[in-house]
């Protein structure tokens, strides 16, 4: 699904990552660490938002920084969500749906899978930080993509929110929907992940089977 070779992002001094290799298989794969550790850069070359300073990487074969037609099959969320705020939810919805080649026709039913029909017609400068979480999230299911990348995605949810994107992921896992999902709270995800990716420091320090990746995680972040 992607494969990264010795890919590198620099923000002036900052090395966000560091040369890294790492190839994401198809099914779902939760990567895990610490704040500042390189994971939304990583999601954000992957989706063709930043340019690589160096090496190169593949998504679904293509480059994502070149190639516009690969984006139209990735889906995305990212974490804070990015909305335009003088839209309405469901405008959004509708353009993102139909810019990835949908008509816009699935938008009732995301609106409906992440509980954001009250709100869907009130534009986004108005919504709280977990209405636009949920509508962040429904943008990255919609238009029917082979690839999903979400950031954070249980950030600023309350319980009842959380157990039902956690339910909608492994749904969508079930369905055969790739999904990488970035996450602090991991366990829900990682006990229904086929592979696990654990970066700190701009780099990949171990990914695999998530039970092997497991006890590095636990031994980075004990409770
Ligand atoms: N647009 C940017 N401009 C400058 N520096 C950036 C930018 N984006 C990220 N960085 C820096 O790159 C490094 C990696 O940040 P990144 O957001 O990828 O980490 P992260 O693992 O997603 O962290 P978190 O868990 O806090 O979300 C950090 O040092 C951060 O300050």
């Amino acid at each position: 699904m992607v494969r990264a070779k010795k890919l590198t992002k620099r923000f002036g001094s900052v090395v966000a990552l560091d040369s890294v290799d790492l190839e994401i298989p198809g099914g779902l794969t939760v990567v895990v660490g610490p704040n500042g550790g390189g994971k939304s850069t990583f999601m954000k070359i992957a989706t063709g938002a930043y340019r690589p300073s160096g090496g190169c990487i593949e998504v679904l074969g293509k480059d994502p920084w070149r190639d516009e037609g690969v984006k139209k099959r990735l889906g995305a969320s990212f974490d804070p969500p990015a909305l335009p705020p003088l839209r309405t939810g469901r405008e959004w919805l509708e353009y993102v749906s139909e810019a990835r080649g949908g008509n816009g026709r699935d938008v009732t039913e995301a609106a409906e899978t992440f509980g954001i029909e009250g709100f869907v017609d009130k534009r986004v400068r108005d919504y709280s930080a977990g209405m636009r979480k949920r509508v962040s999230l429904a943008q990255a299911f919609v238009g029917d993509p082979e690839l999903v990348f979400l950031d954070e995605p249980l950030a600023n949810l309350d319980l009842e929110g959380m157990k039902n994107v956690v339910g909608v992921i492994q749904r969508k896992h079930e369905e055969g929907l790739n999904l990488v999902v970035i996450s602090h709270i991991w366990r829900p995800f990682l006990e229904m992940a086929d592979y696990a990716v654990f970066i700190a420091a701009g780099r990949v320090q171990a990914s695999g089977d998530p039970d092997e990746v497991l006890p590095l995680i636990e031994g980075a972040f004990p409770l």
